[in-house]
């Protein structure tokens, strides 16, 4: 396994040394730690596939280096950088049985047999294939296809890291949990460095220790699931991690007050805000009280979500969502109150810090 360091990459489709390129990743530079479980998440089209090829060496960035323990392997091949990569679709060799395909890397590496068969047999238990063994691949499912490709990116135990875009895709939803669980505990059982790409949050948090969010070609934030909810560093990551994500509202400062529309709103310090910028008040739903205390609201829907109640409403003139209890009841003129440790403040979409309490105000 090694640590992967991306040296200000960039990269831009089409012919090198154009005018004015459109990069479809802007500078990404962030080293992955040996033995990390990354998701990349974000919506469709934000770079997640281009990074990965990049890492994979499948695409040779524009710009940038990429070492591998402090190697530069910027110019190797895939196969020379030693990498295994799963992708969004089955990739098998239809008439080797499935036990074949899952040796094709052992044999390739001239694996002694013995190793091979201990190899192949815990991967076939994992992916829950093992009776299919002899069978050739022709006569599989899509879904059980899909397997074998995972399988045989996970069969080998001396690779520097795995790669895998969407890799649960067209597998069931049943299988696609269980399967997942097998991934971290292999995980930690083998300490491989895995790089996941997935646009959906549920995967990305239930498989990493540390979530790399793209938005727009960009890196916006790296940090553990806890982090990304506590404390998302753009807006977009407010928005786009939970459900309903952050409620975001355009806001003046005045000290440790923010003006939004008309109401004043308590802060938990005063932000540091550099020079002019466009202001925001960031709040996650469940950090907001929907009771008898507070500003007067106006209620607009009220979604019923299982245990709780999704209740749509507005603040001072903006569409806000509040989370509440299934039981809880909505009184009659309802009102609002902001809990002050759930409040990030954001300048041109990203989030400050509050100064240290003693510096006035
Ligand atoms: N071969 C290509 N030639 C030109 N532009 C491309 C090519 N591949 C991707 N792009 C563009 O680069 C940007 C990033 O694409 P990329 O596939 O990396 O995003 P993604 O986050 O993986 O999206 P998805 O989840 O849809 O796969 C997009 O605007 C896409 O249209």
């Amino acid at each position: 396994m090694a640590r992967i360091s991306l040296d200000h990459i960039r990269h831009a489709y089409g012919p090198k040394g154009q005018a004015n390129p459109l990069y479809a990743l802007k500078e990404v530079h962030h080293d992955f730690d040996d033995g990390g479980a990354y998701a990349l998440l974000g919506p469709s089209g934000c770079g997640k596939t281009t990074l990965l090829n990049i890492m994979s060496g499948l695409l040779q960035a524009s710009d940038g280096r990429i070492l591998f323990d402090g190697k530069d392997v910027t110019n190797l091949s895939t196969e020379a950088r030693n990498i295994a990569q799963v992708f969004q679709f089955p990739v098998v060799y239809d008439t080797m049985s499935v036990y074949d395909n899952l040796a094709f890397p052992l044999r390739n590496r001239r694996v002694p047999e013995a190793e091979i068969d201990k190899r192949v047999r815990d991967i076939l238990k994992m992916i829950d294939l093992e009776s299919w063994a002899r069978r050739k691949a022709q006569g599989l499912t899509a879904d059980q296809k899909q397997k074998i490709s995972l399988g045989r990116g996970l069969v080998r135990s001396d690779v520097n890291a795995i790669l895998f875009d969407e890799p649960l895709t067209v597998i069931d939803p049943h299988m696609k949990w269980e399967l997942r669980t097998q991934l971290k505990q292999l995980h930690r059982q083998f300490g491989f460095t895995m790089v996941y790409v997935t646009h959906d949050q549920t995967e990305a948090l239930t498989f990493a220790d540390k979530v790399v969010v793209m938005y727009d070609g960009e890196i916006v934030q790296i940090g553990t699931p806890a982090e990304l909810f506590d404390t998302p560093k753009h807006t977009f990551v407010g928005y786009f991690i939970g459900s309903p994500g952050m409620n975001v509202l355009a806001a003046g400062i005045d000290g440790a007050i923010a003006i939004v529309g008309g109401e004043r709103v308590a802060l938990p310090g005063r932000p540091i805000i550099p020079g002019e910028a466009r202001t925001e008040l960031g709040i996650r739903p469940e950090f907001i009280t929907l009771g008898r205390e507070g500003t007067p609201t106006q209620i607009t829907k009220v979604e019923d979500i299982g245990r709780q109640k999704i209740v749509r409403a507005n603040f001072a003139g903006q569409p806000i969502a509040v989370v509440m209890d299934e039981d809880m009841e909505i009184p009659s003129e309802p009102k609002l109150q902001f809990d002050p440790k759930g409040i990030n403040i954001y300048a041109n979409s990203w989030r400050v810090d509050f100064a240290p309490t003693g510096m006035g105000g």
